[in-house]
């Protein structure tokens, strides 16, 4: 019998990292092969290919390296993969699952997953985790999910997951809308059927800087003026609550939105920003007014991830079509 094909690739973060000095903290040092080795049970899955793309900290990676292991993850669909599973850092997964998410036009799964603790911790949860995304790889019930993320074993949505806690095992969870599914008995559970998806042309350019400011109590307009002169194209701004900003800020931004697509988000780690709620000048209908974008459901590193793909891909006009 022909026995399914998944590709596996790693990419670094604490998944991949153990001392290698004594005393010295955790460095990303296990490539793929050894994390296949750890992991026995996955030969019993499906016939497996292993590529280790980086050796590097989540924080490290940038949009030029992930662009190139998209193309390697299209390239095992097109050779015959039935699913794509990528390891990485924790910290960033919930930025590069965007990413993806918004390239990734295959109806096969990419499952990312990573660890919290060390490969050399007791009770790392590397191994576990990699095993659970390459069963939600081989699922039937996963293709036309687009981008996946599997830790802990939940599955949550690309679009949905936020890293909530530094350190905890349980550090994944998407506020919004909860997770999409769970891991149960080594068997996949979906808790809803798939939804509708809208990807982002290829960027034909990669040097565009797209800027994300939090807005503070009491902050001066500084940083916010000097992102022309600075040649940023894009802005993203954490709002207050709702997708809110001060006055000061208010005025400062309807000079910048003359120039270049400015996406409100809110700073709060749940919630959407509102529409029609409220009239005070900083406020969302204010803001909306001047020539804003508000993000809705998209949180503010999300909202930059679009806003630099579809810059780049020159199609920043379509902007309000995904929020
Ligand atoms: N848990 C992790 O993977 C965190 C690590 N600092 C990273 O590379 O993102």
């Amino acid at each position: 019998m022909l026995r399914a094909k998944i590709s596996i690739a790693t990419l670094g973060g604490t998944l991949s990292m153990q001392r290698t000095t004594p005393g010295a903290g955790i460095t990303p040092a296990l490539g793929g092969e050894a994390l296949l080795a750890s992991i026995p049970e996955l030969n019993d899955l499906a016939e497996l290919q292993v590529e280790s793309l980086g050796l590097l900290p989540s924080a490290s990676m940038d949009f030029e390296f992930l662009l190139s292991v998209l193309s390697w993850a299209k390239r095992q669909v097109a050779q015959g993969a039935q699913g794509v599973v990528i390891t990485q850092g924790t910290d960033t997964l919930e930025e590069t699952a965007t990413f993806f998410e918004y390239l990734w036009d295959l109806d096969q799964p990419l499952v990312l997953t990573g660890a919290m603790r060390g490969a050399d911790q007791p009770g790392a949860d590397g191994p576990a985790n990699v095993l659970d995304a390459c069963r939600v790889a081989l699922s039937e019930d996963s293709t036309k999910r687009g981008v996946l993320v599997v830790m802990n074993a939940e599955i949550h949505q690309a679009l949905a997951v936020r890293k909530t806690h530094s350190l905890a095992m349980q550090a994944f969870a998407s506020p919004n809308l909860g997770p999409a599914g769970m891991i149960m008995e080594h068997r996949v559970h979906f808790a809803r059927p798939a939804s509708a998806r809208k990807t982002v042309p290829w960027p034909v350019r990669t040097r565009q800087k797209v800027a994300l400011l939090e807005a503070v109590l009491a902050a001066d307009t500084t940083l916010v003026e000097q992102l022309v002169p600075l040649g940023y194209e894009g802005l993203v701004i954490a709002g207050f609550g709702a997708g809110h900003v001060s006055e000061p800020w208010s005025t400062a931004l309807e000079a910048i939105a003359a120039q270049m697509p400015v996406i409100v988000s809110t700073r709060c780690g749940a919630g959407s920003t509102a529409v029609a709620t409220y009239g005070f000048k900083g406020g969302e209908i204010d803001l909306i007014n001047k020539g804003l974008h508000m993000s809705g459901g998209l949180c503010p590193r999300k909202a930059r991830i679009l806003l630099w793909l579809l810059i780049g891909s020159d199609s920043a006009h379509a902007l309000s079509t995904y929020l």
